[in-house]
Parts: structure tokens; sequence; C-alpha cells
């Protein structure tokens, strides 16, 4: 089989921007609807993944309708008290039609433009479950657990974890297939969990 065969079609995946955190590190504000160059900062993240897949959708705690106004639909996590992201995770799995789903984070909008493309790739030669971004810093590996392609098959597996009161994201990736994609420019995965850093995003 070809590599061309294999590939994951981008109408097969659904992209799920996390915006459903406390943003404690922010003052408790809500991250995704604060303004980055004019703009809410999820409302960056969902442009740039728009292209890169076939739906999108936001995962949101707060504000839903600030959320809805983006024109996607906005999903609360399933289960309280914000557990974290693979609670906003489970809300993408239960919500997405698709066969894949794929995550960015709202505070990171600088991340690739071929970041699914490169994730989904991956996956398909390896016949993963899961593809992680990793990045190089200086020959150390650093994953990056809130952008990850995944199968929506494993809805099961990621309800059994969280309902046993597990919530680290790495303890539930180890349980599947994954394989860790790659990426050398810190830049593009730049962050911001405080003021001071989304600041610093807009110089
Ligand atoms: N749906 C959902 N998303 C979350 C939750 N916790 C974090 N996230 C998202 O996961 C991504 C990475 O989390 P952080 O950068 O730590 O954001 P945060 O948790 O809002 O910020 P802190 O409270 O300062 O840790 C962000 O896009 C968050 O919106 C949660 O409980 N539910
Ligand atoms: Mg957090």
């Amino acid at each position: 089989m070809s590599a061309t065969d294999m590939a994951i079609p981008i109408e097969s995946i659904t992209g799920l921007v996390l915006a459903g955190g406390r943003g404690s590190r922010m003052g408790g504000v809500d991250k995704g609807l604060q303004s980055h160059l004019g703009m809410p900062l999820a409302l960056h993240a969902l442009l740039r993944l728009a292209p890169q897949v076939g739906e999108v959708m936001i995962s949101a705690n707060r504000n839903l309708a600030a959320y809805e106004a983006m024109g996607v639909p906005v999903w609360p996590d399933p289960i309280e008290d914000y557990a974290g992201p693979l609670a906003g995770l489970l809300a993408g799995l239960e919500h997405a039609q698709t066969e894949w789903l794929v995550t960015v984070p709202c505070d990171s909008p600088n991340f690739p433009l071929d970041l699914v493309a490169r994730l989904a790739a991956a996956a398909a030669e390896q016949d993963a479950e899961i593809a992680m971004a990793a990045l190089n810093e200086e020959g150390q590996l650093r994953r990056q657990p809130v952008f990850c392609l995944l199968r929506t098959s494993l809805v099961e597996s990621l309800v059994a974890f969280l309902h046993a009161g597990e919530r680290k994201v790495d303890r539930w990736t180890a349980r599947h297939r994954m394989v860790e994609v790659v990426f050398d420019e810190p830049a593009d995965f730049a962050n911001a969990n405080t003021t001071d850093e989304l600041r610093q995003l807009q110089r």
C-alpha cells in the first residue's frame, strides 16, 4: 500500500479548540476570550485550525454564548469541576462525528499550519491510535499533550479512565498505540499562561 492509500482524509478529522480551563495563572479569567491582536485568543486558534480539518468545535465551560458567537458548536465538559484537558477531550470525542479528533489549546495562537497534516501522516504511517506533538528543545523532547490527534473510538477507554478518578493525559495515552511527532520550532508552540506571557506574544 502506498502512503497516499493510507492517508487520513481531512474530512475525517474534527478539530477541537480546548478553552475550558480555569485560567488560574491569568487570575481566573476565561483565557480563550482574552484579546490578542484585536481578536479573542480562542478565535485565533479556531481560524488556524479550521483549514486543517473537516469540522471544528470548541470545548468551553464558561461564557458559552461568547464562544457560540464564533459560529461553531460549543461543548461544556461532561464531568464537573474543571477536571483538566481530558474532560474537554471527552466532550470532543462524544460529539465528533468523524473517525478522528485533533485538539489544540486556546492559548497557543501560532501553532504550525501543517500541524494536523503532520500528525495525521504519522498516525497513518505507524498505524497509531494517537499522534502527539513533541518539541525538540536542545535535544530534549518535550511532549505537547494538548496538541493531539486521536481516534474517536477511544471514547470508551477515556470514560473508564476518568470514571476511575484518573486525570493525567500521559497516563491515559500510555494505554494506547501512540506516536510522537517532533517539531523543531518552540516559538510555534509559545503559549500564554500569564498576562505577561500574553503580552510577550503580542510583540
Ligand atoms: N475543557 C477543559 N479544558 C481545560 C481544562 N483545564 C485546562 N483546559 C484546557 O487545556 C489547555 C491547557 O491548559 P492550561 O494552559 O493549563 O489552561 P488553564 O488550565 O485554563 O490555566 P491554569 O488554570 O492557569 O492552569 C487550555 O487550552 C485549557 O483551556 C478543563 O478542566 N476542561
Ligand atoms: Mg491548567
